[in-house]
């Protein structure tokens, strides 16, 4: 049984005898995880989509006329961000012109085949593609990567080459903007990990539905208040064409640890997905606290707090057969993974730079 197909036969059980709480006129089929009333699936779609118009719109993520690209993973989120995108662009006459971007990180037996899923989408929602790849951007694919350094850490390296890729497919595509299929779960997770991770420059940007406006094109993530388990809700009703399979070279356990706890406390108190992240919202940053300055690496021009952005970092650390370095926090002076750049006549500069993969977004 699928988790959509476990859903709706529980959610079927508990409503069995009454009528959906929304429009007191059908047979409610599911549980709304947000609020736990029981509704039918029309009344559903309308409020999961509605939701997510107003989103848009009280937060102005869009202007008539601007191109937008949608991160397409091939996955249920992704997925389900295009076919609601394109829905309500026709419905509420938004005047956007949308394009599916996909990464191939050359991760064989999970990326092929979900490119193969992106490509399907494609024909369905008439949304062209574009895909970039790590082989053509880098060198390098996941797959060699992971050879090279084990499973340990090979997220970081995913995490900061992606970030980059959609950047530049962006720019391929001459965007206006990025959107992501980031959603509720995904930031109320990423506010407890920067909180658990002491770090405060990440942890006062990860709820923003905008980021990276000073950066080459803006990212968005209209899913920002969607819960996950009503993705997965609507992409089954809806019968949605997406890929299910994890990562295979995922073994990030600090943010499985995180997804879990959420997920507990979202069983007990549905609402506590949305009080972390208004938590997250309204923590006001000591004006005592250094934040990073924001400039652009010195080798291959991306947006960059350090000497070099971290891709740069990791690339030569891998080129160099020292893939460990730019991994991790630094250990000061003598830390075994520091690398001083010294140019003549200069004061030697750190170039190792902070973290920032798959937290970032
Ligand atoms: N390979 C990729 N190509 C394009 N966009 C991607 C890719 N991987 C991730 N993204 C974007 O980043 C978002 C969050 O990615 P994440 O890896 O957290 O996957 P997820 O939560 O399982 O989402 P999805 O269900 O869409 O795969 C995705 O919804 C998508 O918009």
């Amino acid at each position: 049984m699928s988790s959509g197909e476990k859903m709706e036969a529980k959610s079927k059980k508990a409503g069995a005898s009454r009528l959906c709480f929304l429009c007191n006129l059908r047979r409610p089929v599911l549980k709304r995880p947000k609020t736990l009333q029981q509704i039918c699936r029309e009344c559903f779609y309308e409020v999961f989509e509605e939701e997510i118009h107003q989103v848009i719109v009280q937060n102005r993520l869009f202007k008539s006329g601007e191109r937008v690209a949608i991160g397409a993973s091939g996955g249920k989120d992704s997925t389900v961000l295009a076919y609601v995108l394109s829905e309500l662009n026709r419905r509420h006459n938004y005047g956007l012109d949308l394009f599916l971007l996909s990464i191939d990180e050359g991760i064989t037996g999970y990326r092929d085949d979900s490119l193969e899923t992106v490509k399907r989408n494609e024909v369905q929602y008439g949304l062209p593609l574009q895909i970039v790849s790590y082989k053509d951007l880098y060198g390098w694919t996941m797959d060699d990567i992971v050879k090279m350094i084990g499973l340990k850490n090979n997220c970081t390296f995913c995490g900061v080459f992606r970030r980059q890729a959609l950047d530049r497919g962006a720019t391929l595509l001459k965007v206006d903007k990025l959107v992501t299929g980031h959603n509720a779960d995904d930031i109320a997770e990423t506010v407890l990990l920067n909180i658990l991770r002491g770090d405060i420059a990440r942890l006062s940007r990860c709820t923003s539905i905008t980021t990276g406006e000073d950066g080459p094109i803006p990212r968005c993530k209209p899913f920002k208040y969607t819960y996950e388990k009503e993705i997965v809700m609507y992409a089954y009703f809806k019968k949605l064409d997406y890929f299910s399979t994890e990562c295979i070279y995922s073994p990030n356990a600090y943010r499985g640890f995180a997804r879990e706890f959420i997920k507990d406390l979202e069983r007990i108190r549905p609402r506590a997905i949305l009080d972390i992240i208004k938590s997250g919202e309204d923590f006001r940053i000591a004006t005592t606290t250094k934040m990073p300055e924001q400039g652009t690496c010195e080798r291959c021009g991306y947006i960059s707090s350090q000497k070099w952005c971290k891709a740069c970092v990791l690339l030569e650390g891998l080129n160099r057969g020292l893939p460990k370095m730019g991994i991790g926090r630094p250990r000061g002076v003598n830390g075994d993974h520091k690398m001083e750049i010294k140019k003549p006549g200069s004061v030697a500069k750190s170039i190792e730079s902070k973290q920032c993969g798959s937290l970032d977004f």
